[in-house]
């Protein structure tokens, strides 16, 4: 069985279409794309090949590869051991190297300050749920509490309360809800990438709801590949994390 096995007859073509592209960008999210889902964000490891793969891609002529995380950028280069030449870029599109365009302004930091404690609010009565601090946002972690209705009440009360503040963007995500007062759209992002360089076509492979604002904005020709089940404006999917793997891996020996 070789990588290509798994991948359906369209997405080999769309994928020997984009190996013979001049330029190239591949831009892939992380969690839920090259890493499996765990309790505990710090230890949310690639899967074995993954960031080889990525690696050779990103070490082929006019090929540009970027993990595209909702992660701020620290955290992702932490845990994906992934550096240059691979472009990381964090906080949903918003955070590349040399941080963001534009600071915070004290409004701002005020909005994010007050969004924090009202998570820790609810985390200190819910066993195993934890708040990510990020520098534009904050997330409320739910996967590690064991009783699904302490869980959904968690949420719940997230959406009421911190996610009703004026001036600030929510993001519900898997067993997460991030609630950031900034904008940012991985569309953005990708676009951002194309622009950079001129790449006749961009690859986009994601698992998430927030990973469909990066499907949005692909334009004809380019390769949106969704990971798993669930509705999605990709044009391709791969059932899991080891079929991203392998058609990465497939794509490095169609261009090398
Ligand atoms: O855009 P991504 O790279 O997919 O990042 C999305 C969020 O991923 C992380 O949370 C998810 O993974 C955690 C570790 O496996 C898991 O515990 C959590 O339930 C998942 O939602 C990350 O912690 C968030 O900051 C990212 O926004």
């Amino acid at each position: 069985m070789t990588p290509a096995d798994d991948l359906s007859p369209e997405l080999a073509d769309a994928l020997r279409r984009a190996a013979g592209a001049p330029t190239l960008v591949i831009a892939c999210d992380y969690d839920g794309t090259l890493a499996p889902f765990v309790d505990d964000p710090t230890l949310a490891v690639p899967a074995p090949g993954a960031v080889d793969a990525l690696e050779r891609l990103a070490g082929l002529p006019r090929t540009t590869v970027a993990l595209l995380s909702g992660r701020n950028r620290e955290a992702l280069a932490q845990v994906s051991g992934a550096a240059a030449p691979v472009v990381l870029v964090g906080s949903h599109g918003s955070e590349w190297e040399g941080g963001f365009d534009t600071p915070l302004d004290d409004d701002e930091l005020a909005r994010l300050a007050r969004v924090r404690s009202a998570l820790e609010e609810i985390v200190s009565h819910t066993p195993g749920a934890h708040v990510e601090p990020k520098p534009t946002a904050a997330v409320l972690h739910v996967r590690p509490v064991e009783d699904p209705d302490r869980r959904r009440t968690a949420m719940s009360e997230a959406m009421a309360g911190p996610a009703a503040f004026d001036g600030v963007f929510v993001t519900e995500g898997k067993n997460v809800v991030e609630i950031a007062v900034r904008e940012a759209s991985k569309g953005a992002a990708i676009e951002r990438l194309v622009e950079q360089t001129g790449a006749e076509i961009a690859i986009f492979i994601g698992d998430d709801v927030t990973d469909e604002r990066g499907f949005a904005r692909l334009r004809e020709g380019d390769i949106g590949i969704k990971v798993g089940d669930g509705q999605t404006l990709a044009g391709y999917r791969v059932a899991d994390i080891p079929a991203v793997v392998g058609l990465l891996a497939h794509l490095a020996e169609l261009r090398g």
